[in-house]
């Protein structure tokens, strides 16, 4: 038995093998019982790797099940085995789907509401570079995380019998500011914290029960990051290669699980809605928007 902590929420967990005794599994099961997100059901868009891989482990630490959506099905049938056996087969639901499609996401919801009986935690996090396919770019990082949200908020919203809840768009630094290395990925994350602000309000005044917050994080430890100089997604903007990693030297990169416990924080925060939490590597803050008077 090997006894972990959340370091976000002190929430101790425990970690079984197979070989693992009666007691242990019982005190493994009570220590279930006694996690904050016991007995919530999450969704995480683009779960196979990287960041929505991290967000996924960490609400599975905390005591939630979650349905795993990802495009590339190979990855996500890896990660889903590696989580039954940290986690038990029953936590999680693998469903291979794109965001850029209204039918297979829609679907995808439907089987994760079907399966684990509602529906409390969403996270539109699958996002891509390409600024030489931009219309892709839109349709992935803007277009998929609008469909998320609105599919979120029919099974989640009270007038609707739902259970109320959150949902967590991942945005990114570069929706707060310009990355000019990628117009159009920060045009797409800018959307996102537009988009997700004013969802936010409606469903603050339409009261869904649903609060909706956004994820900024600076660059983190992933795979995406190959996009910065590469020929094939950086598009026009190839030459600026030599900015991008300076740029990246300067910001330095996040450790996946330091983004991750943010993650959490917005999650599990009741009193935060409509609010972009950028994460640096010098720690996380909450963005002061600019007031506008009617
Ligand atoms: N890595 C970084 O430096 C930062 C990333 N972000 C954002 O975090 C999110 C996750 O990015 P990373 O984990 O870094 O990237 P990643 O490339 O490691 O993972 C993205 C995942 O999304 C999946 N995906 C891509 N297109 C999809 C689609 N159409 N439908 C369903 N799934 C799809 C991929 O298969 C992959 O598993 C993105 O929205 C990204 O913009 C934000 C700030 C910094
Ligand atoms: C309150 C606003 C604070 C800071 C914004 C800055 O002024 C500035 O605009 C900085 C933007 C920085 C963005 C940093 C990292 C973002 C990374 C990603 O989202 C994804 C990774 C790669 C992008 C690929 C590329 O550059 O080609």
């Amino acid at each position: 038995m090997i006894c972990t902590y959340s370091r976000c929420l002190l929430i101790p967990f425990v970690k079984c093998s197979s070989s693992v005794s009666g007691p242990v599994r019982l005190l493994s099961y009570l220590t279930t019982l006694m996690m904050a997100l016991h007995g919530k059901v999450a969704l995480v868009t683009g779960a196979a790797q990287g960041l929505g891989k991290g967000f996924s482990e960490i609400l599975l630490q905390n005591g939630a099940k979650v349905a795993l959506l990802d495009v590339n099905e190979k990855g996500g049938k890896v990660l889903k085995a590696a989580f039954d056996k940290e986690y038990g087969p029953d936590r999680t639901l693998l469903l291979t789907c794109t965001v850029e499609s209204e039918e297979q996401l829609k679907d995808a919801f439907q089987k994760t509401v079907d399966t684990f009986g509602g529906l409390d935690i969403v996270c539109n996090n699958a996002g891509i570079v390409n600024e030489n396919n931009w219309e892709k770019c839109v349709s992935i990082n803007l277009n998929g995380v609008v469909r998320g949200t609105y599919l979120a908020l029919q099974h989640m919203k009270k007038e609707n019998g739902g259970r109320g809840g959150v949902i967590v768009n991942v945005s990114s630094l570069a929706g707060l500011g310009p990355l000019l290395t990628a117009p159009i990925y920060t045009a797409t994350k800018h959307g996102v914290v537009g988009f997700s602000r004013a969802m936010a309000d409606a469903s603050s005044v339409c009261d869904y029960g649903v609060r909706i917050n956004m994820l900024c994080p600076s660059f983190a430890d992933t795979s995406l990051l190959t996009c910065l100089t590469s020929d094939e997604t950086a598009g026009q903007f190839i030459s600026l290669r030599g900015v991008a990693e300076k740029m990246k030297d300067q910001f330095g990169v996040l450790e996946v699980s330091v983004v991750a416990e943010n993650f959490l924080k917005l999650v599990t925060d009741e009193s935060r809605n409509g609010e972009a939490l950028m994460v640096q590597m010098q720690g996380a803050s909450y963005v002061t928007f600019p007031k506008m008077s009617a």
